[in-house]
């Protein structure tokens, strides 16, 4: 990791298959275990009702903040890998997962790679995602949070944005 600076990164953790906090914990742990990442912020755990395909199990989703000097590639190979330690397989688009990784911010990046687009392009229309981003985003960065939390309320009422519980 040598000279790179100190970026904050958060993404999303999602899992509805299994033992599915042991999932989130494991990701967590995973994660923590490299040099150059530390999980310097993580929300509370939700259980929301699955959007896309909803004829399946419902999931629990957490936002991390990662601490890391990483370029974003190298933070989405890991995220990868961790995927596939813990069973991740991919038979169908918005099915059923052990466990799913998705990056949602490295630092202020835009980019419009199909492999990793920056930040990430559904983030906005998910309340599984904004309600525990915005909890975990409230302490670094308050007017991003509070920018997100107009944004989340413009999405009540719409189909896929209801959450069920914190856990
Ligand atoms: N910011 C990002 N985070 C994670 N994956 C991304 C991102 N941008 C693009 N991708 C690409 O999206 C593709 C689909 O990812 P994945 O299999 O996790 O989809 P999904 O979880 O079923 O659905 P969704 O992409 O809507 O969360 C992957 O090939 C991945 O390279
Ligand atoms: N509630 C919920 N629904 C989903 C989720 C998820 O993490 N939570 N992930 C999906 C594919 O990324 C599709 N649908």
């Amino acid at each position: 990791m040598g000279s790179k600076p100190l970026i904050y990164a958060y993404i999303a953790l999602g899992s509805n298959m299994g033992d599915r906090e042991h999932y989130l914990t494991e990701a967590i742990r995973q994660l923590d275990a490299y040099d150059n990442i530390e999980v310097s912020g993580r929300s509370g755990i939700y259980e929301t009702e699955p959007v896309g395909v909803t004829d399946q199990a419902p999931f629990l989703n957490m936002v991390l903040e990662l601490k890391i000097s990483l370029t974003a590639e190298e933070l989405f190979t890991i995220m990868l890998l961790i995927e596939q330690n813990l069973g991740r397989t991919r038979e169908l688009r918005w099915g059923p997962r052990t466990i799913d990784l998705d990056m949602l911010l490295f630092d202020e990046v835009r980019q419009d790679d199909p492999q990793l687009i920056l930040p990430h392009p559904r983030m906005m229309e998910r309340a599984f995602v904004l309600v525990p981003l915005v909890e975990v985003m409230q302490m670094r960065s308050p007017q991003q949070a509070a920018r997100l939390t107009t944004h989340l309320e413009g999405l009540e009422g719409k189909e896929g944005v209801t959450l069920w519980k914190k856990i």
